[in-house]
């Protein structure tokens, strides 16, 4: 990608909180086309929160996002920017695995290369597939539309561990059309993708070092 071609998705501004309880205060995020960006942090502390704001999906007041510095709220409006997986199911279930490619713009046989076990499902409903597959669809689709940017609230979920594998190279290579966010428990898998791994902890989202290990560490997210 060319320096000419790179965006830039920012936001900050975003303030929520329920009663006493301080979900998000303090929060700069920055997504670059060519980057791979992790969101980690303990249950509860806001992640898939701040995901919906970014994409507009859930509307806090004084939330600005912004593409390359022109503010963009909310962001699901404006086309081909940025498309989001939530923790819940995406797909209808009516669907088939082809139908809903196309509903993406999606060349199905394309974006389920490597997945053999999936090209053999393309007329198959969505509703009868098991969990992980589901998950594992709805991840490809939405990585191979035609968006400068994805964000993802646990694209591993469910999904096992060979897939996991062939996944995480699809996200790497997808870099290279596009700027990802992404969260996931899985830190194992999710580090070594990232360029750029945040923290959000106490309504604060800061940047770690480039090796966040030690970090993760000190503010308990990992075991010390
Ligand atoms: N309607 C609500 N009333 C009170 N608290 C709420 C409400 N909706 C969400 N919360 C709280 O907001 C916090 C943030 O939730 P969120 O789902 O964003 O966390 P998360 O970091 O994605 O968690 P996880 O890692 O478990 O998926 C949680 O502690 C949740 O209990």
């Amino acid at each position: 990608m060319s320096a000419a071609s790179s965006h830039v998705l920012e936001a900050d501004g975003i303030q929520l909180a329920f009663g006493e309880r301080r979900i998000l205060s303090d929060v700069y995020l920055r997504v670059q086309t060519g980057q791979v960006v992790g969101l980690l942090g303990r249950n509860g502390c806001g992640k898939s929160t701040l995901l919906q704001t970014v994409f507009g999906g859930r509307h806090l007041p004084d939330a600005s996002v912004r593409v390359n510095g022109r503010r963009v709220v909310p962001a699901y409006r404006q086309p081909g920017l940025l498309n989001y997986l939530p923790q819940v199911p995406l797909l209808p279930e009516r669907l088939t695995v082809a139908e809903a490619a196309r509903m993406f713009g999606v060349n199905a046989q394309q974006a389920l290369d490597g997945f053999p076990d999936l090209s053999a499902q393309l007329s198959r409903r969505i509703g009868e597939l098991s969990g992980g597959t589901t998950r594992l669809v709805q991840v490809l689709l939405l990585l191979h539309a035609n968006t400068q940017f994805s964000l993802f609230d646990e694209p591993f979920s469910g999904v096992m561990p060979v897939h996991v594998e062939t996944l995480a190279d699809l996200f790497q290579q997808a870099k290279a059309r596009k700027g990802i966010l992404l969260t996931d428990h899985r830190y194992a898998e999710v580090l070594p993708l990232c360029d750029v791994v945040y923290l959000l902890q106490n309504g604060r989202l800061e940047q770690l070092p480039s090796d966040p290990v030690p970090a993760l560490r000190d503010r308990g997210y990992l075991a010390s």
